[in-house]
């Protein structure tokens, strides 16, 4: 069964930390959290090493799922990652080119996913936006609603 999974957003502060404990907790509820490896990462330089955004950690602390992520620190994607991760989530459209044209030019392991594609309420077209200019605490709200409805389909669809 593959088992590792790394969500991937523009500065790995906002989406991807979210997705990242959203799909910790749900392991954790199927009491398989330690068969699977779960990270996040960034496809920008723009954030490296910095904590998880203060809106998303009040949004996720409201849903009680920061800690799977409070020590988190954001990073970069590597070329490591796509040969060691069995899959690589997205959040929206530019995420997705920019892990295609990140990918190494040799055959990797990971399938490049995005993640909305598995939401079942499609009035987003599967993209999950960039909250970052996001002026209150709606737009949070939102992404981990999104969030929250794909990995779980996606373990759904999996299992
Ligand atoms: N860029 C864009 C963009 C476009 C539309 C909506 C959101 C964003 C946006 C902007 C950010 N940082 C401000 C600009 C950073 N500097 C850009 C020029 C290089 C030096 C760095 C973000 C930071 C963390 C997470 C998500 C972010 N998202």
């Amino acid at each position: 069964m593959s088992n590792s999974a790394l969500f991937v957003c523009l500065g790995n502060i906002c989406r991807s930390p979210i997705a990242e404990a959203c799909f910790k907790q749900l392991l954790q509820e199927k009491g398989v959290l330690a068969n699977w490896r779960v990270d996040s990462a960034a496809t920008s330089r723009y954030e490296i090493g910095s904590s998880p955004d203060r809106r998303g950690q009040k949004c996720m602390k409201k849903h009680k799922i920061f800690h799977h992520v409070e020590n988190h620190r954001a990073r970069q994607i590597t070329a490591k990652d796509y040969d060691e991760f069995d899959y690589i989530f997205g959040m929206d459209d530019s995420n997705m080119s920019n892990l295609q044209n990140m990918a190494p030019k040799k055959s990797y392991k990971a399938q490049l996913l995005l993640l909305g594609s598995f939401d079942d309420d499609k009035s987003s077209g599967g993209i999950i936006e960039d909250p970052y200019y996001g002026t209150d605490d709606e737009d949070f709200e939102v992404v981990y609603q999104q969030c929250l409805r794909s990995c779980r389909n996606f373990l759904q669809e999996k299992s």
